[in-house]
């Protein structure tokens, strides 16, 4: 059995998330997201389940600079994928509700509903949805926009359910151990890499052309500041393919002669099932053939 933390406390939506990519294991809530990482880098933990993106408030920038700066370097091995429907819980107590807390992501993504339904309320940043349900328990706020599996762990009236501005809001959520065995290549998989290129002209097209040229999809891109150097970023790719493919590890190869840094942040299967596309002439075939003719050549059978 392995022990696995995730952004905490109890009941936040990445503990639903970690249930959903673990089976049987210890689960042990950490306060932050640095925290989870961190109790993986120091061992007490195997695995760390965290959230990565939203598809409304877009990066949970905790996750990437946890991800990209702090060391030993972390794999993201499994993803899950949760659709974003908020229950909004009061104290038992009865009252007016002035105050309604929850994390910042969760308020943006129901600004709109607080607005209609709650329009007395202030809104209160949390550090996540289950510390405002627990600052509900305790007093400290007079309602909470929190994850459906918050009302199984803290004693709430719920106030209204299935509560999101955005239908089809969804958090990606990633499980990340230190490096190891890779998962094996689905035909469905997502790579990540965050890449600190020289601040030069051309520097983020010439990396991004490692990709394209390779008929690469990118799934995703994000920017953060290197901290302590104003104006220099890192460069979060997410990427269809598998490193395991021949046309990844070269594209990989080619970040690498661009870049000064660049960290492996893991390839696995994408939970929404979506397979890579691969342009004609792009192929695992055709890039295994190229470095078959250039080894003949080599051998001098071929010229
Ligand atoms: O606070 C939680 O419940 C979390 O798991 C974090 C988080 C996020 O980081 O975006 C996850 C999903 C929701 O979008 C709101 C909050």
């Amino acid at each position: 059995m392995s022990r696995i933390a995730y952004f905490g406390p109890r009941g936040t939506f990445t503990e639903q998330a970690t249930r959903a990519l673990t089976d049987g294991d210890e689960l042990v809530p950490a306060e932050t997201i640095h925290a989870a990482l961190a109790a993986v880098r120091k061992g007490e933990a195997d695995g760390a389940c965290v959230p990565v993106e939203n598809s409304v408030e877009g990066a949970v920038t905790a996750t990437l600079d946890g991800l990209a700066e702090d060391e030993p370097p972390l794999v993201a091995v499994a993803e899950a994928l949760l659709p974003v429907h908020f229950t909004v819980v009061t104290g038992s107590g009865g009252g007016p509700i002035r105050t309604v807390a929850s994390h910042p992501h969760a308020l943006a993504q129901v600004r709109e509903w607080l607005l209609v339904n709650l329009p007395e309320a202030r809104p209160t940043a949390a550090s996540s949805t289950a510390a405002a349900a627990v600052g509900v328990v305790e007093g400290q706020f007079d309602a909470a926009v929190v994850a459906p599996v918050a009302v199984e762990h803290y004693s709430l009236d719920v106030l209204a359910t299935g509560v999101a501005d955005v239908a089809d809001a969804r958090t990606r959520f990633v499980l990340v151990r230190p490096p190891g065995e890779l998962p094996e290549p689905t035909g469905h998989d997502r790579t990540s890499i965050v890449a600190a290129a020289a601040n030069r002209t051309g520097t983020l097209a010439r990396l991004l052309a490692e990709l394209a040229s390779r008929g690469i999809n990118l799934t995703r891109l994000d920017a953060r500041p290197i901290k302590g150097n104003f104006g220099h970023y890192r460069f979060f790719v997410d990427f269809e393919g598998h490193v395991s493919e021949p046309r990844i590890g070269d594209a990989l190869a080619g970040l690498r002669r661009q870049c000064a840094e660049v960290r492996f942040l893991g390839s696995h299967a994408r939970a929404d099932g979506v397979a890579a596309t691969i342009d004609s002439g792009a192929g695992n075939d055709v890039f295994t053939g190229a470095t078959d003719w250039v080894d003949a050549i080599r051998r001098g059978e071929l010229a």
